[in-house]
């Protein structure tokens, strides 16, 4: 134990398991709330992750390890970047500081990690599915397990948990859900349902006859089964009542409660107590801030959300990035956005919950009513935009690459079918770092490019990255996909006049008779660094950037076919259904049978967490891993 350790977290060292917090006092686990926000921030401000989130279920996590038989009653976390105490009051404490690292904890809960981690998390609003499912089974399987789903506010804006809820009644099951309600998503939580909720948080008169009935009752000393059941009920009644709306977990047969504060840990364990054992599915509406007791987090949810590195004591972000250093290349997206918008009322933009990490930020500040963030809801969002385009305007849906995952059918079947003029930017495409194989934009390369009707392309940096954008806007007016990684572009100066591209043609980027290789998107880059080095030991090899990989520039694969017997295909992507697939389907539909076609991407495997350099070694795409990887060709 560091002498730091004994001085600021001497009750948390003596947690190694949610048996030994059950041996605690109330006045203790008070204590031991305090030491988990001082542990968080300590760790945080070195090892940064999701920092408002953990912050804001302190209490709630010591109350359920406190209440439940963990891990045998199963809690499922949504998102799971909130589950931070979690991790640490159940054995992960002294691996803490490796959290999100390289061969460290993952940043969320991870079954093969940890039996208290009990589904996998990363993507929201998957909860309540998994927990009722849970739940359902320990019914089947007569256990007398008890089921508990964590969601947030925001993440209660996707359509998964709908379903879950509409299921939740039609099945014989106990599931308790809570609703973690801060007002926030990572950026401010949106939707009628926020209001709803806030409606039903802040209705004073309703909250002061409660607590009035409350302490009648308690006075009387008839709080007992059959007083509590009198509460619960008569609560209901009268929220619907004063706040004048139906309430819509209610209208769903689920018993409501609350709202608490959830940051009043004795309120939390009495009511968790009392609902614990009633039958049905219920769900508890607790109210927490975001960022709770770190001020600076309080005050700025959004930049707290996941902060980096930080001064913990003036509250000051670390910033990396140096001045003279390129963009990032979701600021090329919502620079170039907003110019494109000055020009065209048609242009639009729409993001499902990721303003900021989408910098879609840019177009909500310059033309607020022309940029919609529509809530954690991909599906929604891709078929919303096919809407705005049927009547004429020009979206660009902005996703996270693996978020899109959620939304395949409607890019199917709502917006290719129809060849619907949709600019599907996908964001942090390609391995993604500390968020790990939840977050990865590996798999759109191979799942778009099957769907009829879709251009698919990557831009070898920011120029490309405009005029994509701009191609996809005015040379073309059916559904395109551009895709893009998180992080810094190439290009000091990612300004430049935009112009239309030809659609489905590369371009040869350097001349070479002993290989060619054949790459999409800013991985060409780092290709272009390993043939260098390459050709600084006698070697010449060709490099074609091949921009689109649906339609395919077939002239430069004939070309390629023509010139050389060895072809190395490089993307930052699955090998399965990419790029290389689509250069060996064509070779082989073609006939080109003496071709010997390497394809470099990522495994087919899940690829773990860690740095973007760390994971980019792991799979053999950085600097030195292509470089021997030609190497090897070259040799063969
Ligand atoms: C399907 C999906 N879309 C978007 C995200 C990105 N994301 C992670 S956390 C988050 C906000 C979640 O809000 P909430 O559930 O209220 O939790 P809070 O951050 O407020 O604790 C978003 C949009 C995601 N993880 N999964
Ligand atoms: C939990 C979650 O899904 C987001 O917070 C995600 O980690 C954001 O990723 P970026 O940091 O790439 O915006
Ligand atoms: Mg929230």
């Amino acid at each position: 134990m560091s002498e730091n350790e004994k001085t600021n977290i001497p009750l948390l060292r003596t947690i190694d398991s949610p048996k030994d917090l059950k041996k605690l006092n109330i006045d203790q686990l008070d204590t031991l709330c305090q030491e988990l926000r001082t542990f968080i921030i300590d760790q945080l401000c070195n090892n940064p992750g999701h920092f408002g989130s953990s912050l804001g279920t302190v209490e709630l996590t010591v109350a359920l390890h406190y209440i439940y038989n963990t891990p045998y009653d199963r809690i499922v976390w949504d998102v799971g970047h909130q589950a931070y105490s979690h991790k640490i009051l159940t054995g992960r404490r002294d691996q803490f500081h490796t959290n999100r690292k390289f061969g460290g904890l993952a940043g969320f809960p991870n079954p093969e990690e940890s039996e208290y981690d009990t589904f996998s998390a990363g993507h929201a609003s998957n909860s309540i599915s998994a927990a009722l499912g849970m739940a359902v089974a320990s019914q089947v399987l007569n256990e007398k397990k008890q089921v508990v789903a964590v969601i947030g506010d925001g993440s209660l804006t996707g359509g998964l948990a709908y379903e879950g809820l509409n299921n939740a009644s039609s099945q014989p099951n106990d599931l308790l859900i809570i609703l973690n309600d801060n007002e926030m998503a990572i950026d401010d939580n949106v939707g009628g349902l926020k209001d709803y909720l806030v409606k039903m948080t802040t209705s004073h008169t309703y909250n002061k006859v409660r607590n009035d009935v409350y302490q009648k009752f308690k006075r009387k000393n008839l709080i007992g089964e059959k007083g509590k059941n009198f509460i619960l009920r008569f609560n209901n009644s009268l929220k619907s009542l004063i706040t004048k709306q139906q309430n819509i977990f209610e209208g769903l047969n689920i018993r409501y409660f609350g709202p608490v504060d959830g940051h009043d840990l004795k309120g939390l364990i009495r009511i968790l107590e009392n609902i614990k054992d009633l039958k049905g599915p219920k769900l508890l509406h607790i109210h927490t801030v975001k960022g709770k007791g770190y001020k600076p987090a309080e005050e700025s949810a959004t930049e707290w959300h996941a902060p980096g590195k930080f001064n913990k004591d003036t509250g000051e972000r670390i910033v990396s990035q140096a001045k003279d250093q390129p963009q990032l290349y979701q600021n090329v997206f919502g620079h170039t956005l907003v110019e494109l918008a000055e020009k065209d009322k048609r242009i639009v933009g729409i993001t499902p919950a990721m303003p900021s990490g989408s910098s879609m930020t840019f177009m909500m500040k310059a033309f607020p009513e022309r940029a919609f963030d529509v809530g954690i809801a991909e599906a929604h969002a891709v078929t919303y935009s096919g809407g705005l385009a049927k009547e004429g305007l020009i979206p660009f849906c902005n996703i996270y690459s693996s978020f899109m995952q959620r939304a395949y059918d409607q890019v199917i079947h709502d917006i290719a079918l129809q060849k619907l003029h949709v600019i599907f930017c996908l964001d942090r495409a390609g391995l993604v770092g500390e968020d790990g194989p939840t977050h990865h934009g590996v798999f759109d390369l191979a799942y778009m490019r099957c769907v009829p009707n879709l251009i698919v392309s990557s831009p070898y940096n920011e120029h490309y990255l405009r005029n994509l954008m701009y191609t996809a806007a005015y040379g073309n007016d059916g559904p395109f996909v551009i895709r893009y990684p998180r992080g810094q572009g190439e290009l000091k100066d990612w300004e430049c006049p935009m112009e239309v591209l030809p659609i489905g043609k590369g371009r040869k980027i350097n001349e070479g008779n002993d290989l060619a290789v054949i790459s999409i998107g800013p991985i060409g880059n780092t290709v272009s660094s390993a043939i260098k080095k390459l050709e600084e030991k006698g070697h010449s090899i060709a490099h074609y950037d091949i921009i689109f990989l649906k339609p395919i520039d077939t002239e430069l694969l004939d070309e390629v076919a023509s010139k050389f017997k060895k072809v190395v295909t490089v993307e930052n992507g699955v090998i399965a259904g990419g790029l290389g697939s689509a250069v060996l389907e064509y070779f082989s539909d073609r006939n080109y049978q003496e071709i010997e076609v390497t394809r470099i991407g990522i495994p087919d495997a899940f690829i773990t967490h860690g740095s973007i350099p760390e994971l980019n070694k792991l799979c053999k795409i950085d600097v030195e891993g292509l470089t021997e990887q030609l190497g090897q060709v070259l040799k063969k």
